[in-house]
């Protein structure tokens, strides 16, 4: 694969909190997707691709190299932070400006660099004037954008962009980044709904725990899901029998029976676990408990695709 992010074996911990644990993956150029729910990871991770944590240990690379303290990599990465820190009394260009001339463009340069921006980000020039207080939750989303296109990088990483706007918010801001895809530009860009996403990106990395659960496209991150669901631990009466009576039913692909607790890999697992009474019943061994292993994973999959 023909990477722009490579982690290998990247753990980074606050302390004793762990941010993120001893992951490998790679992010291929297009718009890729960097899912999980709250406290996943995801923002550890951006921080470490745009050079704000170090690893505590493993290697992360970006465009081949390592961020931390890179200045030549970094200028080649645009980041769009999930907080919003805008100043309310300036207007889009003032701020924008300000921000280029801070990095060395000269004052007379600023004006047409901010201006482009902000029309990559698509904030209509009507708007120009305003003070950002003034502005919705999508508009300053766009000055946000344009603040980490304005130096025209690489990559951009949005983190949380599409939180607090609405599907139509949603959609144009998805238009706009594939905009900017199609201009040649890579994008990561996170979100706690992978629903959110879908119709943007073309890969996936999904976090949980501060571990990759799976990578991908969207058909790779469903077969994760099911094949995490594929195994069952019941408690009963007699686990050999159940076992023989399941089996001969021809429900699965393997089991393990001791005593009273049987473990079984099932060939359907949602068929099964949505039907599993009927499955049972004609056994004489009594069930008294039973656990899908990975329902918690599957449940937070189910969750953020809702
Ligand atoms: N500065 C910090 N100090 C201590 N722990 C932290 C710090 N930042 C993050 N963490 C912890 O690291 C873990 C990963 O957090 P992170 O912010 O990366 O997750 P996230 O997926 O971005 O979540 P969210 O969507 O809520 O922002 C969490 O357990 C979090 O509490």
């Amino acid at each position: 694969m023909n990477s722009i992010i490579k982690a290998e074996e990247l753990s980074c911990f606050y302390g004793i909190v762990l941010g993120l644990n001893n992951v490998s993956f790679e992010v291929p150029a297009g718009i890729t997707g960097l899912v999980g729910p709250n406290g996943a990871g995801k923002s550890t991770l951006i921080k470490l691709v745009t050079g704000q944590l170090a690893p505590s240990s493993g290697s992360l690379t970006v465009f081949g190299e390592r961020p931390r303290n890179n200045k030549a990599l970094l200028s080649q990465i645009g980041y769009c932070p999930e907080r919003e820190q805008l100043p309310k009394d300036l207007r889009p260009l003032d701020w924008l400006r300000a921000l280029a001339s801070v990095s060395g463009t000269s004052w007379k340069e600023t004006k047409s660099l901010a201006e482009k921006a902000l029309r990559r980000a698509r904030l209509p020039e009507i708007h120009w004037k305003k003070r950002i207080g003034t502005y919705s939750k999508g508009m300053k989303q766009r000055v946000k954008l344009a603040q980490a296109i304005m130096h025209d990088p690489k990559l951009v990483i949005l983190d949380e962009p599409m939180n607090g706007l609405d599907p139509m918010g949603r959609a144009e801001f998805g238009d706009i980044l594939k905009e900017l895809n199609e201009a040649g530009k890579s994008i990561l860009v996170s979100s706690h709904i992978l629903h959110e996403l879908e119709f943007l990106c073309s890969g996936f990395v999904m976090l949980n725990w501060g571990r990759v659960l799976a990578s991908g496209n969207q058909i790779d991150l469903r077969k994760t899901v099911v094949e995490w669901s594929d195994e069952i631990s019941i408690r009963c009466s007699d686990a050999s029998s159940l076992a023989a009576h399941l089996q001969s039913k021809g429900l699965l692909r393997g089991f393990l029976a001791d005593g009273m607790d049987l473990t079984i890999w099932v060939n359907e697992p949602e068929a099964f676990l949505a039907n599993w009474p009927d499955h049972f019943s004609g056994c004489d061994a009594e069930v008294y408990e039973l656990r899908n292993k990975n329902q918690a994973l599957s449940s937070i999959f189910e969750r953020m695709t809702r």
